[in-house]
């Protein structure tokens, strides 16, 4: 049984800043040191030169708890390091032996693909009884932003990734050049709230417990989390009747290749009828098989045929988080609503992917697809799975 179901609630939340360079990252944290709901945040800083820079503007009383990780990105030549330091923090940092901190920061290098550090904390055996992700913040600079992102595919990637965006500097903008910009990120990443900071001001509630676990609530808040709401209207939206009502995000946008962001759909599917877990898996082990590097985030709740509770996904390019089942569905719609952020993928295709697996079959309950996918001992990549 994973530690999800175990009970997150002793989990120490971890939350991952992003950002492109010089996007205020640091200002950031600089000011969120301060507040109460850090006094015991570990901070993991990681900068690309041999010598760090950012730990030492990063004022706090104590600096116990910063570890810095230099000379390499956390999301490829020192990612093993980021496992290592997570593995060993809670005995580094103790007190009367107990872990000292309650919560881990990690602040990013400004060209960091946040996917590989999302892996890390989703796979390893001895980080997911410690840790679950809370949440990924990114930031984005009002002046820059528009350039950056026509540029600069990491800094597109990042917002896609977030679960909360932070537009920053906006004292140098317009309130047209702010716009601008807050709508090129909704067209993004339509369910994350964006929140504009200056000189990273920002109250710490904004951007902590922002994860499916709600300390607040005490319990797993899938409808905060998932926003599947969000999706509607402004994207394309659902397939529960297995036809194309919506139209593609390419349609109502200028299309211009150079533009990464145009590459990035948002799309929201909702399924009426309960769905064959087995069938389900194989179709989302197929479209990682095929599709995983740009399959860049997949939320979802799910209706399972035998199942009377709900099982709640969270993907991240091929891999997996441990499914989630909750105790109870968290309002009377009890559809399944899955959530995707893809890159070079479209909702129609997507859609496709489903289709063509369900062709003369049950189409809402995906019977029959069992007999025709690849056994799943083939589908290395997609860990953790088991639905039911
Ligand atoms: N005017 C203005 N300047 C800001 C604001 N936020 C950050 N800055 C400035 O922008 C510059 C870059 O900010 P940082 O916080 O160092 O950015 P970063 O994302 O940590 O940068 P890297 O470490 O290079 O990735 C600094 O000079 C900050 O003082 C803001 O809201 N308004």
């Amino acid at each position: 049984m994973s530690a999800l179901l175990t009970g997150s609630q002793s989990l120490i939340p971890v939350s991952i800043f992003t950002g492109f360079l010089g996007s205020g990252k640091t200002t950031l944290l600089n000011h969120l040191v301060r507040s109460p709901a850090m006094n015991r945040a570990l901070v993991i800083i990681n900068e690309f030169g041999s010598v760090s820079l950012d730990h030492d503007l990063i004022a706090r009383s104590s600096d116990d708890l910063v570890v810095e990780m230099i000379g390499g990105c956390l999301c490829c030549t020192i990612r093993g390091d980021l496992m290592k330091t997570l593995r060993d923090a809670p005995w580094r940092f103790a007190r009367d032996d107990t872990c000292w901190f309650d919560r881990v920061v990690i602040e990013t290098t400004g060209l960091a693909d946040p996917a590989p550090i999302l892996h890390t904390l989703m796979t390893d055996d001895h980080l997911l009884p410690l840790y679950r992700l809370d949440g990924v913040i990114a930031t984005v600079d009002a002046a820059a932003g528009m350039a950056t992102l026509d540029t600069q595919e990491e800094a597109v990637k990042q917002v896609a990734l977030a679960d909360r965006i932070l537009i920053t500097k906006t004292d140098l903008v317009t309130e047209q050049g702010r716009s601008a910009v807050e709508t090129r990120l909704k067209a993004l990443n339509p369910a994350a709230p964006i929140i504009q900071v200056v000189n990273g001001i920002i109250d710490a509630a904004n951007l902590f417990d922002v994860g499916l676990y709600n300390p607040g609530t005490k319990s797993m808040d899938v409808q905060r989390w998932l926003a599947a709401e969000a999706y509607e209207g402004s994207h394309d939206h659902g397939n529960h009747h297995g036809n194309d009502h919506g139209h593609s995000h390419e349609d109502h946008h200028h299309h211009d290749v150079n533009r990464h962001d145009d590459r990035i759909q948002a799309t929201c599917l909702t399924f009426d009828e309960p769905l064959d877990p087995q069938a389900f898996e194989n179709w989302i082990d197929i479209l990682t098989m095929f599709k995983g590097q740009d399959v860049l985030r997949i939320k979802g709740i799910l209706n399972l045929k035998g199942e009377e509770k709900p099982v709640v996904i969270h993907g991240v390019q091929h891999l997996f988080h441990p499914p989630v089942r909750l105790d109870a569905w968290p309002s009377d719609d009890r559809r399944t609503r899955l959530v995707f952020i893809t890159r070079d993928i479209s909702a129609d295709e997507l859609r496709d992917t489903l289709a063509l697996m369900t062709t003369g079959l049950d189409r809402y309950g995906l019977q029959g697809l069992i007999s025709e996918v690849p056994a799943n001992g083939l589908l290395v990549e997609t860990a953790n799975r088991n639905w039911q």
